[in-house]
Parts: structure tokens; sequence; C-alpha cells
């Protein structure tokens, strides 16, 4: 039985896009981040005004035409896998404001959102300027892109990394969780996982657990999946022959990225 806290794709058509991922604060546990993810057949288009939320638009695959009122970023996104492993072009749009995403090419874009707190510019965040983290050693390595890292003050409540985790290794790792309001010990934030596995037919395993174990689900994650972590420890582990990325969007009441490891399992980071 798939976890409440697994999502499967979704492929739905509506108008012109295809609606691959789509998760909802009225049908989640989720307070702050919502996340969808659509494909679009080149010239298709998908347009949406924001309300109260902000969004990312990460041109995860393929090449999009995103407008917002004046400003037209044409042709933007730079991998046709995601496993090319080089970084990607985003839009930030803030809350209040309309956008229409145009595939160039048969593209994929997620939408990534989180709650509105002040008016900001719409802004290109290029694949150059999105930096790119080498993270743990042994089998804890693991690589991020950091497309709105808690230093950028580009979006007001929004979080968005990019993670790549080769076959036998584990990443989210030591288990760490956010989800006390808690400053400066803790940061309260929420996250979705959407995950892609190459090649297609693998698997992989995340763990969603809390101190006391009023939660703890450990999924098989295939490839398209999202996992939703409302609160608790999420490590993910992956198996030999496989490659695993995925994109996190977090947001809470704080946008500061402050974990709290495992302390079980904080002795890993000191190994020499
Ligand atoms: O460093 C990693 O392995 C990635 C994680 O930090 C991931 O982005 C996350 O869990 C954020 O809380």
């Amino acid at each position: 039985m798939v976890s409440h806290l697994q999502r499967k794709p979704l492929n739905e058509q509506r108008g012109e896009a295809k609606i691959v991922q789509e998760i909802l604060k009225r049908d989640s546990r989720l307070q702050y981040v919502e996340f969808r993810l659509i494909e679009l057949e080149p010239e298709a288009s998908y347009e949406e005004t924001l309300e109260g939320d902000e969004c990312c638009i990460v041109a995860l695959t393929g090449s999009i035409t995103v407008t917002e009122g004046e400003h037209s970023f044409e042709g933007i996104g730079t991998r046709e896998s995601v496993f090319e492993r080089v970084p990607t072009d985003s839009v930030f749009v803030s809350g209040g404001k309309s956008f229409r995403i145009e595939g160039v090419t048969k593209a994929r874009a997620a939408l990534c959102y989180s709650p509105s707190l002040t008016s900001l510019p719409t802004k290109l965040i290029k694949a150059e300027e999105v930096g790119t983290e080498q993270r743990g050693k042994y089998q804890n390595r693991r690589t991020v892109h950091n497309i709105l890292p808690d230093s950028d003050p580009t979006a007001s409540s929004l979080l968005v990394v990019e993670v790549y985790t080769e076959g036998g290794n584990f990443s989210s790792y030591p288990p760490h969780k956010h989800d006390q309001d808690n400053m400066p010990h803790e940061s309260f934030l929420e996250e979705t996982y959407y995950h892609e596995i190459d090649p297609q037919q693998g698997f992989l395993f995340q763990r969603v657990y809390t101190d006391d174990r009023s939660l703890d689900e450990t999924m098989a994650v295939e490839h398209g999946d999202v996992v939703i972590v409302p609160v608790g420890y999420h490590p993910v582990g992956v198996p030999d022959g496989y490659t695993s990325y995925y994109l996190n969007v977090m947001a809470g009441p704080t946008r500061v990225w402050k974990f709290h490891n495992d302390p079980d399992h904080e002795w890993i980071l000191d190994r020499q």
C-alpha cells in the first residue's frame, strides 16, 4: 500500500498542459508548501495567477519561455534530462502576479509554491548563478544545486534545492529534521521531494519518522513519485546501480534552514 506521504504521478491533461504531479495544501498535511510538475509540448502553454503564494518555476528539462507582465525569459532551460547533472534556469514570481509558461521544445517545469510574505521583483535565476555543493563523505556523498537557498533574498519564504545521490549512497543523511519553530536552534520547514531515478526502473528508500515514532513511514520510492515531509527526519537511501535526483521545496514561518540531526546517528559526521 502506498503511504499517505507518497504520491504517484497523476499525468492528467488539463488544457494544453499535462499535470504530472500536484501536491496541494487542501489534500495534504502541508500548510506552507505546494508543488506542481507540468509537461508541455512545443507551443503548448500553461497560465496561472498567483494569489497568496510566490512561485519558483524551475525549467526542469527541455526549453520554455516564461512571461510575467513586461518580463519575458525566452528559451530558458539547460538540459534534456536532469541526469546531465548541470544546473538549470528558474524564474521567481511573487504573489498577486500572473505568469505564462510556453514550451519551446517538449519540456517539464516544476512549480514550487509557498506563502508570499512581501511583494518582490520577478527574477530570472540563471543556471550559472546556481551554487553547486559537494556534501558528505564515504557513502554519504551527494551533490547539491542551491537554486533558492536561505542566503539568497530573491524569495520571501521559498527554499528550493536539487540533490544527486549515487547508487549505494545515502543523502538527507545522517537523518535530520526541521519541524520546531525554535530559532536559533531549529526552524520549522515543511518539505516536498520530487524524485527521479536513472535508469527509470530503479527505486530507492525514504523514511520519514519522528523521535516518538508517532510518524514512522518507510517508502519504496519510484521514478516520478513525490514524498511529503510535514514533520520528522527524512533520510534517503539509493540502491547500487541507480542514481537518484530529487528536487526539494521547503517553507515555513521563518526562511531559514536550521536543521537538527538525529542524535543517534550524528556520529556519522565525525568519522575521519
Ligand atoms: O544534504 C542533503 O543530503 C540534502 C538535504 O539536505 C535535503 O535538501 C533536505 O533534507 C533539506 O532539509
